[in-house]
């Protein structure tokens, strides 16, 4: 697009103009370099000897084949010690078990779920480009937790296909568990070209290195409830029609079921979709509700909560992250195989598509009593009409499906949960607990 618009802009200037303005400056620099600098040249020269040496230093930088490490988004990759890092961190330890790249590792699911499947002995290897989305320092600490458990974090973009082609060569892996994405549903106001970048050019670009990868992985991904939209019926069921997204965040979750879908298609690619339902709990994302909610009731700050038309509540079928990293984990062991090798379909491959909910949906002011009951502190509210910037004013999922042939049973509720949250979060932000009218002598005696 902007190559375009480079070649059109240049297009509209006259000729004349070019052919005119061009040789004045540059007499007019030269003038001034002969005079000041005992070794000027003509800048035509000049700039032609910059544009050879430069030429000639990017083909060695690139063709070279002892220029490893390589660059990517400003972070080094590649080079032996490093191939040996991303060897060992994808090495499975117990056998049977899987080679997992997983994406979006230092994300809130990603870290949960690489994590759990390291300690039972698969092999766990992250990639993650750390972007700026929310709070670096808490994905970095994230980061901290993996490597203790030996998960390593490539640092990169799913859009970089020389990476992922790379991570590919080093290792064969049996699956890869894709949550890399932008997240959020109101923030597609905002940004809108994020959720079109990450969500459908970067799952376009590691399908196309996953389908040409010998042997393909399966691949295990997040969709998300959002794209059940404006949907009346509830609760919400996988055969349900999924036409009416509500913002371009679901739009973009729709398009990545698609995509999967012909992908499956043409390349025998095994894929699953889990559509999360609003996930929550330790070591979660600081832009959903839950979370900014508890550092502002801490802060003695307002906070808003949106109703629905004629005062009817909006209601959440809020998830806690352990029942989800179990969905996660058992659409991993049941996946089959993809069928495709080398870029070829060899037969039909398993297309599946599941919710990861709780079955249970709660008012968003209930979800603030807990959390004011957890604090000990009461939040401040302000109760606003919803806004229209993507939110839907109810999920609520039906996950029969996953329980059949899954084994998924969320076992946690909202009150139990979010306790586990405030724990962590009281833990993780030391200034917040003396902001809380909690007894912390009484809460470290019941840890
Ligand atoms: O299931 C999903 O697929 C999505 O879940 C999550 O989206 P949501 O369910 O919208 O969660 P979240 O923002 O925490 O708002 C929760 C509630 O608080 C209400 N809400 C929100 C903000 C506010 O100021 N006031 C308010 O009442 C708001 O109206 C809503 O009712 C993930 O962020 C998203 O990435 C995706 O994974």
């Amino acid at each position: 697009m902007s190559q375009l618009k480079t070649i059109s802009i240049l297009d509209n200037i006259p000729s004349s103009t070019q052919s005119k303005s061009k040789p004045e400056k540059l007499s007019y620099y030269t003038h001034r370099c002969r005079s000041n600098f005992p070794f000027a040249i003509p800048i035509s020269k000049f700039s032609l000897s910059c544009i050879l040496f430069l030429s000639l230093l990017l083909f060695y930088t690139f063709k070279s084949p002892s220029s490893p490490p390589r660059r990517s988004l400003a972070v080094d990759w590649g080079g032996a010690a490093w191939e040996r890092r991303v060897r060992s961190s994808a090495r499975v330890r117990s056998r049977p078990g899987h080679s997992v790249l997983v994406t979006g590792a230092a994300g809130f699911v990603g870290m949960h779920v690489s994590i759990a499947l390291k300690r039972r002995g698969d092999g766990v290897l992250g990639l993650d480009n750390f972007n700026g989305y929310y709070d670096q320092t808490l994905k970095r600490a994230r980061q901290g937790m993996l490597e203790r458990t030996g998960v390593f974090v490539v640092e990169g973009d799913i859009n970089d296909k020389e990476l992922l082609k790379k991570l590919f060569d080093v290792v064969s892996f049996t699956h890869v568990l894709h949550l890399a994405a932008q997240a959020g549903v109101r923030y597609a106001i905002q940004n809108p070209s994020s959720y079109v970048h990450s969500n459908i050019a970067g799952f376009v670009n590691l399908l196309e290195v996953c389908k040409s990868a010998n042997p393909q992985p399966a691949i295990v991904w997040a969709s998300s409830s959002s794209v059940y939209g404006l949907n009346s019926k509830l609760p919400f069921s996988e055969k349900d029609r999924t036409d009416n997204p509500a913002s371009l965040y679901a739009a973009t979750k729709k398009a990545g079921e698609e995509i999967a879908h012909t992908y499956n298609h043409i390349y025998g690619l095994s894929i699953t979709g889990l559509r999360f339902f609003t996930v929550y709990g330790p070591w979660g994302r600081p832009d959903m509700a839950y979370y900014f909610f508890t550092k502002d009731i801490l802060n003695r700050r307002p906070i808003t909560i949106f109703e629905a038309p004629g005062h009817g509540s909006v209601a959440r079928d809020f998830t806690f992250i352990d029942d989800v990293v179990k969905g996660c984990i058992a659409a991993l062991d049941t996946a089959k195989k993809s069928t495709g090798s080398g870029g070829k379909k060899k037969g039909p491959a398993q297309l599946r598509i599941y919710n990861l909910g709780n079955t249970s949906p709660v008012p968003v002011s209930d979800l603030v009593s807990i959390l004011e009951k957890h604090l000990k502190v009461k939040a401040i509210r302000k109760v606003q009409p919803m806004p229209r910037n993507g939110d839907v004013r109810f999920t609520h999922a039906n996950i029969s499906l996953a329980q059949k042939e899954l084994g998924y049973k969320p076992t946690t509720d909202l009150e139990a949960g979010l306790k586990k949250f405030v724990r962590w979060y009281l833990s993780y932000y030391p200034d917040a607990k003396k902001k809380s009218a909690w007894d912390f002598e009484v809460l470290d005696c019941i840890s």
